[in-house]
């Protein structure tokens, strides 16, 4: 079974449609590259997976978000959902605390609150996120004394820290300078040995280093999704071929 199953999916913001009519499915461990110009509906699509608008008043959504089967509206608790999607932003958004208490802080509200046990977590989160060897010796000093590149790994370790099925990363790297969005690239490589991970990315050749399956989206419609390297080098559509070659957007 696939993990991410969308079927039909419409959302409107008040009276303006933002997804027509959404169908795709996202394969297990793997990388889906979410690409298209500004506004297309790219971050109200990945947020549409943990139900992040819901808290957006005015949204109404049709059609079915399946998640390992489960009809993540109907059938999963929003709490056990958002721990299973976990969510990485385009702005690093440490909480003003320590680098620790950032890592626990999520295994802390699932009731975890044996101090071996949260310093497992912490060491081993911090190590995936490829930061441990950089702050093994300021865990209590404050996130936002880290670089900006430092805090968007402090941010990719708090979501695997509760250990999720599947990230959500709106253009992880934009606010970031080349070593450091080459560091996150390298880290969503080895990560989907694990997980399955979602990235809106407006950088072609960002698209193209990190993704398996890429998906273009255009004015709200899904124009294609398959293989990105059939994406890339045989898009199917024109509109696709334009967007690729920088023809629009
Ligand atoms: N909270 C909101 N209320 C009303 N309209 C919204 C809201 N958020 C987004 N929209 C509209 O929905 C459409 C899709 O926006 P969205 O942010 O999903 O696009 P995007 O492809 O992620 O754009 P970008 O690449 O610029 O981030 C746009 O027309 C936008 O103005």
């Amino acid at each position: 079974m696939k993990k991410i199953q969308v079927k039909d999916l419409d959302l409107f913001y008040g009276d303006v449609q933002a997804l027509k009519k959404i169908n795709l499915d996202v394969e297990r461990n793997s990388v889906l590259a979410l690409i298209g110009p500004s506004g297309c509906g790219k971050s109200t699509f990945i947020r549409t997976l943990n139900r992040m608008n819901d808290l957006i008043e005015g949204v109404k959504i049709n059609g079915t978000v399946l998640l390992d089967g489960q009809d993540v509206y109907k059938e999963v608790d929003v709490i056990e959902l958002r721990k299973r999607v976990g969510m990485v932003f385009q702005k690093p958004n440490p909480f003003p605390m320590t680098v620790y208490d950032n890592v626990a802080y999520g295994p802390r509200i699932h009731g975890i609150k044996d101090k071996k046990k949260l310093n497992e977590i912490v060491e081993k989160s911090l190590k995936a996120a490829a930061l441990w060897d950089e702050v093994k010796d300021r865990l209590y000093k404050s996130a936002l004394s880290l670089s900006g590149g430092q805090q968007q790994r402090l941010c990719i370790a708090r979501t695997l820290a509760v250990e999720p099925e599947v990230i959500l990363m709106d253009e992880p790297t934009s606010a970031l300078d080349p070593i450091s969005t080459m560091k996150i690239e390298e880290l969503i490589n080895e990560l989907k040995n694990k997980y399955t991970i979602i990235i809106v990315t407006h950088n072609m050749q960002q698209a193209g280093r990190v993704s398996d399956y890429t998906a273009f989206f255009l004015n709200g419609e899904l124009i294609e999704c398959g293989p990105t390297d059939r994406v890339f080098y045989k898009p199917k559509d024109k509109r696709t071929e334009d967007y690729i070659t920088g023809r629009f957007g």
